[in-house]
């Protein structure tokens, strides 16, 4: 590894939406660089696309769409436990370099880890399969990667395709990320076509790491894999110092102690090379036992000798929550048995236990997003045999006090807002700055727009991204949304109403004030307090989300959605408009586990008669409405 100093070395990543040819492009350096064998051609299998799931299901080579997408996804959850780093070696003119392919997550559930991933990298390649253009979410890890001022290298995919449109593409890219349109590289990661020029371009255009040889250890971790044999594994860039097997090491962020037993590069195998120079990545095993200790974006240094931590560490933040149940109550320990495990190769899961009157024992996960969640029950199901019932997912709240500020992640913790004793000041939810990227305009653009209003949308924008006919352009709509609108049913309206041609992606943007009302409501004749957020409001219709204050024996503490005939005025709605108040429960519980959990108990006597009384809400003429925390709306 000495022979490898900084000016030799050359770290970056590949930023991609699905299908536009990563895994393809990778193992075509990989092979021009003679780190792997040519494939021969009855092994199709992608070197760097090993994931199981993905495999058995067939996903690469599926046409751009929604369900490609999910899997996509999936893949970027379960790159907790298989990353797709790699090592290459790639002599010019008698000159050795270094080449380091960092993998990056491509979608923001991940954000955090996508610019830490990053932060190891000097540069990236930004991957555009030249039939389908630019898509949404290579557009917010382009941000990130420019924000962390990466040198970024352009490259046109599948240039060999009849369908490709490169000059139309390219004029795409000029206008969505401003780059010029001759930096741009044509290749085909198929055949092997300009993907010579790439490895040039890494070693031309990407600046080197700066790293000191002679400066005490500072290494940043980036990534980790579990090993159900070794434990955690972590992959660390380097930065300054010289990393060996047998160094006593400390995490900045725990400040837990190490010894490091294994030390090495991707090659892409894991190769033992006993040390890591400055600038350098690789693997090393510290017999860490859980995947929560090797935190993101945590700077390890040797016992002893302390270091500047890198700036800006931030621990995961869970976005949404959801409670997961058995579907049989005798399975509660088994389940949350197979939640431990599973939760030990992905660390970004929260648990904590809980109970609910009508769905038993269970507990409440915090997920980064809505696809995270839907990845970790479907491992949980395939992997662990789960047979469970997961919750409609709820977003945290914070409630501003008049002397503090609570995080709210269950809606069993919600406070009486309702009671001026309560010191309640405003209630705030998350936000997200929502783009979403879609062909035929012409057809979709409103379908689009309404979408988005009627999920609450604000600062609603939208642009063309080329200059091709009105028929065959595309357009970038931007907007916030309340993050608490996409975690339902958000991503199944686009996919519908879009025919499957838009792509979506959001981030984070912080928390606004949200309009809570106090209601009461007849169920099953029976007075009932609840708390409604009014989440839609029409001259027809307004759609509240209403949590159970005062609850009913009977019902779960859950989240309801109704839609409310009636029409909310700013402070107090009007009686006489309060006529046909009739609301159904509409999402208690999450997708078909409602009907399973109803089946199961349907089977059992006392079940029976509990869930008979799930039935019709009524809102009597004396409901009324009193909207708090509504300010600025
Ligand atoms: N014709 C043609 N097909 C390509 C090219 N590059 C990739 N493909 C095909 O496009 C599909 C997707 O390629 P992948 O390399 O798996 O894409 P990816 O970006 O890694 O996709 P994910 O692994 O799902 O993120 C595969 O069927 C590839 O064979 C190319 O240059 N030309």
């Amino acid at each position: 590894m000495e022979d490898f100093p900084c000016d030799v070395i050359r770290n970056f990543s590949i930023i991609a939406h699905i299908d536009h040819g990563k895994s393809t492009l990778a193992d075509r350096l990989l092979e021009l660089t003679g780190t792997i064998q040519k494939k021969t051609s009855g092994n199709n299998q992608q070197v760097l696309d090993k994931l199981k799931v993905e495999r058995e299901r067939g996903i690469t080579g599926l046409e751009y769409s929604f369900v490609g997408l999910y899997f996509w996804l999936m893949k970027c959850a379960t790159q907790t436990v298989k990353a797709q780093t790699a090592s290459m070696v790639h002599t010019v003119d008698g000159k050795s370099h270094l080449l380091n392919l960092i993998d990056t997550p491509g979608h923001v559930d991940f954000a955090w880890e996508v610019s830490r991933s990053l932060a190891a990298c000097q540069g990236a390649l930004l991957l555009v399969d030249a039939t389908q253009g630019v898509q949404a979410q290579s557009i917010s890890v382009f941000h990130v990667a420019k924000e962390r001022g990466l040198e970024i290298i352009p490259v046109l995919n599948k240039i060999d395709l009849p369908a490709s449109q490169p000059e139309r593409i390219a004029a795409q890219m000029q206008s969505t990320f401003g780059i010029d349109p001759s930096n741009i590289l044509q290749i085909s990661a198929k055949t092997g076509k300009g993907v010579e020029a790439v490895l040039q371009a890494i070693i031309e255009r990407i600046p080197p790491p700066k790293g000191v040889t002679d400066k005490p250890l500072k290494a940043f971790l980036f990534d980790s894999l579990y090993d159900r044999y070794r434990g955690v594994i972590s992959l660390i860039n380097v930065q300054d110092g010289i990393l060996r097997k047998g160094d006593k090491i400390t995490s900045c962020h725990t400040r837990k102690r190490y010894e490091v037993t294994e030390v090495g590069i991707m090659h892409p195998e894991e190769v033992h090379t006993g040390t890591l120079q400055p600038g350098q990545v690789g693997f090393i095993a510290c017999n860490m036992k859980e995947s929560s200790e090797a935190h993101i974006g945590d700077t390890l240094h040797r016992t002893g000798e302390p270091v500047d931590s890198m700036p800006g560490f931030q621990p995961t933040k869970a976005m949404v929550y959801a409670g997961i149940f058995p579907v049989d109550s005798n399975d509660f320990i088994k389940l949350e048995e197979s939640i431990k495990r599973l939760t030990l190769t992905d660390r970004s899961v929260t648990i904590q236990r809980e109970s609910s009157t009508a769905l038993g024992q269970g507990c409440r996960l915090g997920f980064l997003g809505t696809l995270h969640m839907d990845v970790f029950r479907q491992r949980l199901e395939d992997e662990y045999d789960a047979n469970i019932i997961i919750t409609a997912p709820t977003v945290p709240y914070k409630v501003i006090y008049r002397d503090r500020t609570v995080m709210i992640s269950n809606p069993t913790e919600f406070p009486d807002v309702t009671d001026p004793a309560s010191k309640v000041k405003e209630v705030q939810e998350p936000i997200v700055k929502a783009s979403i990227i879609h062909t035929y305009p012409t057809e979709h653009l409103g379908e689009m727009m309404d979408l988005c209003f009627s999920h609450r949308a604000e600062d609603l924008d939208h642009r063309y991204l080329d200059s091709g006919t009105a028929l065959s352009s595309r357009a970038i709509l931007t907007c916030t949304l309340p993050l608490s609108e996409i975690v339902t049913d958000f991503f199944d309206q686009l996919k519908g109403r879009s025919s499957g041609f838009a792509s979506f992606d959001y981030e984070d943007a912080g928390y606004r004030a949200s309009n809570l009302a106090k209601m009461v409501f007849l169920l099953n004749g029976k007075p009932v307090d609840a708390l409604a957020l009014i989440v839609h409001r029409s001259a027809q219709q307004n759609i509240g989300r209403i949590w159970v204050k005062k609850l009913h024996k009977v019902i779960p503490r859950q989240l309801f959605e109704v839609p409310i005939q009636a029409a909310v005025g700013k402070k107090i709605i009007a009686r006489e408009n309060l006529s046909a108040l009739r609301a159904d429960v509409t999402a208690g519980l999450y997708g078909g586990h409602y009907e399973r959990k109803m089946k199961h108990l349907e089977n059992q006597k006392e079940g029976k008669r509990r869930m008979k009384k799930f039935g019709t809400v009524e809102l009597p003429q004396e409901a009324f409405f009193d909207i708090l925390g509504s300010k600025g709306r």
